[in-house]
């Protein structure tokens, strides 16, 4: 297997990667936006025509259209799939993942533009960097490096490339269903890099959480009202909104919603035992976060909240008055965004339900005016690997040619929404394969990827597709 000369080439070829990867950052493919929608539908332009210039066999596929939530619709991005090989004698390999981004302001307290990627100290800022375009060029790159140097791909590669991962994957499941006897007949394998190690140690990823999203909106007078004119007469919308939104979740973390802290497996001894072992240094965890006291302070504890019990997150309320200043106002209608991470055995329709009644029985004991809707607006579930399946195998072999260290065994506290779907669907087995570090800012402000792991992770794949190349075939 020629991985030094690959390497060689990976490695003469990282400046146009980089810039790539600035060309890929600079297009604001923020899915949450319908404003942006445009941006998203040419960033999937992007990625097929990237594929196409390397001879794939590419399709821009049309999954049909969003409603949004004021009733009208637009068209969902098309996703992208491209096949490279398709030697029957090989496994298929399928690389999903997204090249749309969450959302991102300079003014949001970013230290430099976040749509145009700023090299600094090889930390390569800018949103969508880490998440998750440098993993899906990494990928693209490792069939080209292969391509480039005329050695022959050890498995066939397939892509699948879509524009709404970050709110929920959207159209996404119905495609799979619809082309699971076309384009995944003959995939053997699926593989995801959409997630970040645990420390610098690189790391295979063998659980995610999934999310369910909820809107809880409280409508009141017809109209905004002055708070001197209104206030002590009028029963505000945004009390009621806070007062439910406060029983969802004690201070020490506990949620409160019946028979969701219920449904969750208490901690086996083994998975004691196997993060009691994980290298993760909670001091370190506390200052990259900047904050001085956590949930909980044993490392096991936090691992096991971070990853296998579900949580409860208030992201925002819409309808509220957040700019600078003193604006007296008596909101007449907010809209309370929160998400319940969860874990095996919940299941988003029973959590749906869990919610919805809750939240009902409490605001009914408020006795108040006002009308309350709850909606759930993403269902994703939670996806589960078995660790012994020869694609982990392959992983620790991988990571040990390219890193000369064995991997940790990690599960990631996000969510892929559409991971559960493809296991389920398609019956294959999958793997997730991360190269992000443990400090890249998923979601937030001063996103970057590494250039380090951008790089050694593109050589991470190529070893890894020499290693799953050699899992016997039956
Ligand atoms: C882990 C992955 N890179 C990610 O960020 N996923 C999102 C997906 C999501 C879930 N609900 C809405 N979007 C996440 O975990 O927030
Ligand atoms: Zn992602
Ligand atoms: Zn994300």
């Amino acid at each position: 297997f020629q991985l030094d000369e690959l390497t060689k080439y990976i490695d003469s070829h990282q400046e146009e990667y980089v810039q790539t990867l600035r060309e890929w950052v600079a297009v604001e493919s923020d899915s949450s936006d319908v404003l942006k929608r445009s941006e998203v539908e040419r960033m999937m332009n992007i990625t097929a025509e990237k594929l196409k210039a390397m001879g794939g066999n590419v399709e821009l596929v049309d999954i049909g259209i969003q409603e949004l939530p004021w009733g009208k619709t637009i068209p969902l991005p098309k996703v992208v799939t491209a096949q490279f090989g398709s030697d029957p004698a090989k496994h298929t390999v399928c690389v999903y993942g997204h090249v749309d981004v969450q959302p991102a302001k300079k003014e949001d307290g970013w230290a430099t533009e976040p749509y145009n990627l700023t090299d600094i100290n090889g930390n390569l800022y800018g949103r969508g960097a880490s998440d998750n375009k440098a993993p899906v060029l990494a990928w693209i790159h490792t069939v080209q490096a292969y391509q480039a140097l005329d050695i022959e791909l050890p498995v066939n590669v397939k892509f699948v490339i879509e524009g709404m991962e970050e709110t929920g994957s959207n159209g996404l499941d119905a495609m799979i269903v619809s082309q699971n006897d076309t384009f995944f007949a003959d995939v053997d394998y699926i593989i995801i890099s959409d997630c970040g190690w645990l420390s610098r140690r690189p790391a295979l990823t063998y659980g995610t959480r999934g999310n369910c999203y909820f809107f809880a909106e409280v409508e009141g007078p017809k109209q905004d009202l002055h708070s001197g004119v209104y206030g002590g007469t009028v029963i505000e919308p945004m009390t009621d909104l806070i007062g439910i939104l406060d029983t969802l979740i004690s201070p020490s973390g506990k949620i409160l919603i019946p028979g969701i802290q219920e449904a969750v497996s208490p901690l086996s001894d083994e998975e004691w035992k196997m993060y009691q072992d994980i290298e993760f240094d909670v001091e370190n965890y506390k200052r990259k976060m900047g904050v001085n006291r956590l949930m909980y302070s044993s490392k096991v504890d936090l691992l096991a909240h971070r990853w296998r019990y579900p949580t409860v997150s208030i992201h925002g309320i819409e309808g509220a008055f957040s700019a600078p200043g003193t604006k007296t106002v008596i909101p007449a209608k907010v809209i309370a965004k929160f998400s319940i991470r969860q874990v095996p055995n919940m299941e988003p329709a029973i959590v749906e339900k869990q919610v919805t009644d809750y939240l009902h029985a409490v605001f009914g004991r408020r006795k108040s005016p006002n009308k309350l809707k709850v909606t759930m607006v993403i269902g994703a579930k939670p996806w589960l690997a078995d660790t012994q399946h020869p694609l982990y195998e392959a992983g620790r072999e991988a990571v040990k040619k390219v890193f000369k260290v064995d991997p940790d065994m990690i599960r990631e506290g996000g969510t892929i929404p559409i991971a559960k779907t493809f296991q389920d669907v398609t019956r294959k087995s999958i793997i997730m394969l991360p190269i992000g570090a443990f400090d890249d800012g998923l979601h937030s402000q001063n996103e970057k990827m590494n250039r380090y792991n951008y790089i050694e992770g593109t050589k991470l794949f190529v070893a890894y597709l020499h290693e799953v190349g050699l899992i016997k075939k039956y």
